[in-house]
């Protein structure tokens, strides 16, 4: 479990008044509609939804990849996109399949941000890349191997390496436990919680998985009808009416997770799973 952020620690990221749209042969398809979010710094903040609710789109648009239609989204007071490669700085991003490329090393994927920025000498970056390696729980005798080679659970965490490689006070993770066998999840799940500890990270995570969601989240963001319908700790968001949320944390999936929270007094599930 981790703690919550003090209610005014400064805003790492800031979105009002967000519409996302996009093109389909049916006409115009509204995927975000005046959605608002302000994540501060320190929170594990944890986006929730429905299939195609536009929670990667969302996480997209944060690290700059793409453009809302209308709205503004601020990060570390600044506009996503505008930095090029020394944006990898500010925000780092573990996609949901890892996104290595398969014909470069464990080593050079890691590197490959800082290589891009072509303001170090190889040297150097080699041995950032190696720390990096180290501090996801890897040793340097991955470092030669390819892709191809690695479990689900090394991909993730080299990918993860790669996100770190410019120290970024922002973190974004797309579902990062899925498709790992439960032991996997949990070593990464306690990787997680680690790094935010001891980076000072802030992160903002997409997961569909409950045990990961009440794991790690300091704050649960619920979107549906087009907005963040509600956020605050799982007791609270769990409160809510929506029938999204009754099915998606009441349902039957979801029981089994809830009675472990209900004996928590934040609202919190014990880390144990
Ligand atoms: N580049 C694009 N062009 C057209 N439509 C898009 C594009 N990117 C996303 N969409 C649409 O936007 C909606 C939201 O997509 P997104 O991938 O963010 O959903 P999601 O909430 O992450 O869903 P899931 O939980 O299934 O991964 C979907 O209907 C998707 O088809």
């Amino acid at each position: 479990m981790i703690d919550a952020p003090a209610a005014d620690a400064p805003r790492v990221v800031e979105i009002l008044k967000l519409w996302t749209t996009f093109q389909s042969p049916e006409g115009e398809q509204v995927v975000h509609r005046d959605l608002d979010l302000t994540i501060r710094r320190g929170e594990v903040l944890s986006l929730v939804g429905g299939s195609g609710t536009g929670k990667t789109v969302l996480l997209r648009q944060i690290l700059g990849l793409e453009h809302p239609a209308r709205g503004q989204v601020t990060v570390l007071g600044q506009r996503p996109g505008q930095l090029g490669a020394k944006g990898a700085a500010k925000v780092g991003m573990l996609f949901q399949h890892g996104a290595l490329f398969s014909a470069f090393s464990v080593l050079e994927n890691i590197a490959l941000p800082l290589r891009e920025l072509k303001l170090l000498p190889d040297e150097l970056i080699r041995d950032a890349a190696l720390v990096k390696l180290q501090m996801v729980g890897l040793g340097p005798q991955q470092a030669n191997k390819s892709p191809s080679d690695l479990s689900g659970g090394m991909i993730k965490r080299v990918a993860l390496a790669r996100a770190l490689i410019m120290d970024p006070p922002l973190l974004l993770l797309d579902e990062p436990t899925a498709g790992l066998d439960p032991e996997s999840a949990d070593g990464f799940c306690d990787l997680l919680r680690s790094l935010h500890r001891e980076l000072g990270l802030t992160v903002v995570m997409v997961t569909h998985d409950l045990d990961t969601l009440f794991d790690l989240s300091t704050r649960i963001a619920v979107l549906a009808d087009q907005q963040v319908i509600v956020s605050g700790l799982p007791r609270e968001v769990i409160a809510h009416p929506h029938p999204f949320i009754r099915e998606y944390f009441l349902g039957g999936r979801g029981q089994r997770a809830m009675e472990a929270l209900h004996d928590t007094p934040a609202g919190h599930a014990p880390a144990e799973r």
